[in-house]
């Protein structure tokens, strides 16, 4: 389910008539995603992906995002490049959204998780953040350590009931976290994704049936904060085994094939535990606010918060870099 705002034919057609990317040939709502409507688009000049921004989405934030997106994409990334409109504009109007039209990126993201997307997947990231070196623009990390203990008070009514004790180790944990997070300058910061999941990352195989980076998708939660923090996501992300364990092997693929582009500085390597136990508190706290907020019957599947909990119990016992593969 993502299509919370269904648009008609006519309006699609009226819409489209702003751009000069041909006629439609067809359209369909992509079910995949939570936040936005998605649909896919042809027309007589290509594929493109049309985006209605619904409520979690600031419109104030909106051209961070398209500019963002279109920075990336004029220096080579394989990202959305949103397509203006006659006028020059790309954030418009449709069915009382604001819509953008975005390029359609080939490929598919991993259902399963291999040790040879790993290291595709760290170059794609330290291109990202080189990439973004020059931008403009900034966003504050709405969902940076600021934001964590805020969380945490709104999950604390119901959080109980997804684990008796749940709230008194998660108060402890972040204690910890934020006493140990790198003071303001400490380390390099820029434009990161913040959210990069398999799900937000395309493959396509090369001629030896490689795997390589075909997109990345979904900069909606693209911010400014520690360009390390997004290595930390990532190894949250794509470095743990569906049995639990963390998968060393795969840390290595994706911090070695990131330095080949952007080699850390000694103090982001040493950070990295602690960015990697703010990074799996982020996701099991916006995760438990989702569970403990959302209607099980809703049409949105809420995903397991205490899958974090157990990735930041692991990055909790790390004791040096090395074991998370910097
Ligand atoms: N530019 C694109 N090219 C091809 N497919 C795309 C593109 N953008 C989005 N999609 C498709 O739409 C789906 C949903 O996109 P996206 O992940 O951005 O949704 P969302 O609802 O904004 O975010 P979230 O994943 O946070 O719920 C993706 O899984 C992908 O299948
Ligand atoms: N990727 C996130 C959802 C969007 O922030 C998660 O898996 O919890």
């Amino acid at each position: 389910m993502a299509v919370y705002t269904e648009v008609s034919d006519e309006a699609l057609r009226a819409f489209l008539a702003e751009y000069e990317i041909g006629g439609l040939l067809a359209f369909r709502g992509i079910a995949e995603g939570v936040e936005n409507s998605n649909y896919a688009l042809r027309t007589e000049r290509g594929d493109f992906v049309l985006t209605l921004y619904e409520r979690r989405v600031d419109p104030a934030e909106l051209p961070y995002f398209l500019g963002l997106m279109d920075h990336l994409a004029r220096r080579g990334l394989a990202c959305p490049t949103p397509v203006p409109g006659r006028d020059g504009v790309a954030l418009r109007e449709l069915a009382g959204r604001p819509a953008a039209i975005c390029t359609f990126l080939e490929g598919v993201w991993p259902r399963r998780v291999r040790p040879e997307h790993l290291a595709p997947l760290g170059e794609a990231l330290a291109r990202l953040h080189a990439a973004s070196a020059d931008f403009a623009g900034s966003r504050p990390n709405a969902l940076g350590p600021s934001g964590w203990a805020p969380l945490l008070e709104a999950c604390r009514a119901r959080g109980e009931e997804v684990q008796p004790g749940l709230m008194a180790q998660l108060e402890a944990q972040l204690a910890a976290i934020l006493a140990a997070w790198p003071r303001p300058g400490a380390l390099p910061a820029g434009q990161i994704h913040a959210d990069l999941f398999p799900d937000n990352v395309f493959f396509l195989p090369d001629a030896a049936g490689r795997p390589q980076v075909s997109g990345v998708i979904d900069f909606y939660f693209a911010c400014t904060d520690l360009l390390a923090y997004d290595i930390a996501v990532c190894l949250n992300a794509w470095c743990f085994e569906p049995d639990g364990g963390f998968n060393l092997t795969k840390a290595r693929a994706l911090m070695g094939a990131y330095q080949t582009v952007r080699p850390l500085a000694a103090a982001e390597a040493a950070a990295l535990p602690v960015l990697c136990r703010g990074a799996a508190i982020r996701f099991l706290l916006t995760r438990l606010y989702d569970w403990t907020h959302t209607p099980a019957d809703a049409l949105v599947t809420r995903k397991d918060p205490l899958e974090y909990l157990r990735k930041l119990r692991f990055f909790a016992q790390v004791e040096s870099p090395g074991a998370i593969g910097a």
